[in-house]
């Protein structure tokens, strides 16, 4: 017996949408990117795994690197919440002093997964479905997700995924959100949400249109079929590393290292770079109010269809399946 629809607007968060924040003048800019601290506080309690912060893992490096990876470093909303404090400590991290010289040398961020996959997507059993299916979830991680990798485009750092393995789902419009993908031969990016019943609800419709053109975004996402590299490369989508398993890591550093060094092997000025990189996502949307608009757009299909009865069956399919079965990329 099919569960029953749900009420799709059960429970609104009051994210000021732009328009609302328009109306207000009081509002300080960005207020709708500032996460909701009731989400927070709920998601920590949800799930294992880690995301971690290596504010200086190389000279002029960050490391952001998704540590659950038993499940392909699969998304909790524990990590979400991880994933959300450690783009706000690069926020910090990028506030340009007066002095230039004293301001921070960050220049990159490499995104990764523990493992080499980037990421298999939400953690489809890290939560109740009571929880999981309650109409108030789906708007809560979809504005904390697409807010988080909003701030995270917005960062005036050069933004690599480093993977060698998955990213699936969530783990595709993660890797989109970033400026550059670096992979392996055996990379696969597999936009599965039509057969998980949803459309995509971290950010990956809209960050994926700003690559392709229209009718190659709605084959990929309309079909959900898997990516491999040589594809990803052709498209322009990403850098192939050769060799059997890259370590994303070091990869990633190397791919990083032309912004952070000159060829003369000198540090670049790094409050130049990121000077560079605000003027470029400017001029190409990336992290602008628009683009944030079209999320909201996106936000609205991904709860219209979250918790309803194709996505209840395909997660329920895939909690209570065997491995064998569901493995078809
Ligand atoms: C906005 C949310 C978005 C959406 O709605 O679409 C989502 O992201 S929903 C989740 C979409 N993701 C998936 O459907 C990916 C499912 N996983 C796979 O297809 C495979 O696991 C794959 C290709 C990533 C790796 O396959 P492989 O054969 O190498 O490994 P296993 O399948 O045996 O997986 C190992 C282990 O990890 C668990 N696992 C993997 N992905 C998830 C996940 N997303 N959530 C929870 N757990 C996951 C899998 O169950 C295995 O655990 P085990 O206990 O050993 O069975």
């Amino acid at each position: 017996m099919p569960a029953r629809p749900l009420p799709v607007n059960a429970i609104r968060l009051d994210v000021p949408t732009l328009k609302q924040r328009h109306k207000s003048n009081f509002l300080p800019r960005n207020t709708y990117l500032k996460p909701d601290t009731k989400t927070l506080k709920d998601f920590k309690s949800f799930g294992s795994g880690s995301v971690s912060l290596a504010p200086r893992y190389a000279p002029g490096i960050a490391l952001i690197e998704l540590r659950n990876a038993e499940k392909k470093n699969a998304m909790s909303p524990k990590m979400m919440v991880d994933l959300t404090r450690a783009v706000g400590d690069l926020e910090t991290l990028c506030k340009d002093t007066e002095d230039e010289k004293e301001g921070s040398d960050l220049v990159g961020v490499v995104l990764c997964g523990e493992g080499g996959d980037l990421c298999s997507g939400f953690d489809l059993s890290s939560t109740p479905p009571t929880k999981a299916f309650h109409p108030s979830f789906s708007t809560q991680m979809s504005t904390l997700m697409h807010q988080t990798l909003h701030r995270l485009r917005r960062l005036p750092l050069i933004t690599l995924a480093s993977i060698s393995g998955h990213a699936i789902g969530g783990g595709a419009e993660l890797a989109l959100s970033c400026d550059y993908r670096l992979i392996s031969p055996h990379t696969r990016l597999k936009f599965v949400q039509i057969g998980m019943g949803v459309t995509p609800g971290w950010g990956g419709g809209v960050y994926l249109q700003s690559h392709l053109r229209h009718g190659k975004v709605l084959e990929i996402l309309g079909t959900g079929r898997s990516l491999g590299a040589e594809e990803l490369r052709r498209l322009e989508l990403a850098e192939v590393v050769d060799g059997e398993k890259i370590c994303v890591r070091e990869a990633g550093v190397e791919f990083l290292r032309k912004f952070t060094h000159d060829a003369q092997g000198n540090l670049r000025p790094a409050h130049v770079v990121r000077e560079m990189k605000r003027l470029v996502s400017a001029a190409s949307g990336v992290g602008t109010e628009e683009e944030w608009e079209m999320l909201e757009k996106e936000r609205e299909s991904f709860v219209r269809l979250w918790g309803q009865w194709a996505n209840r069956q395909a997660v329920e399919k895939f909690v209570g399946t065997g491995k064998g079965e569901r493995n078809n990329l």
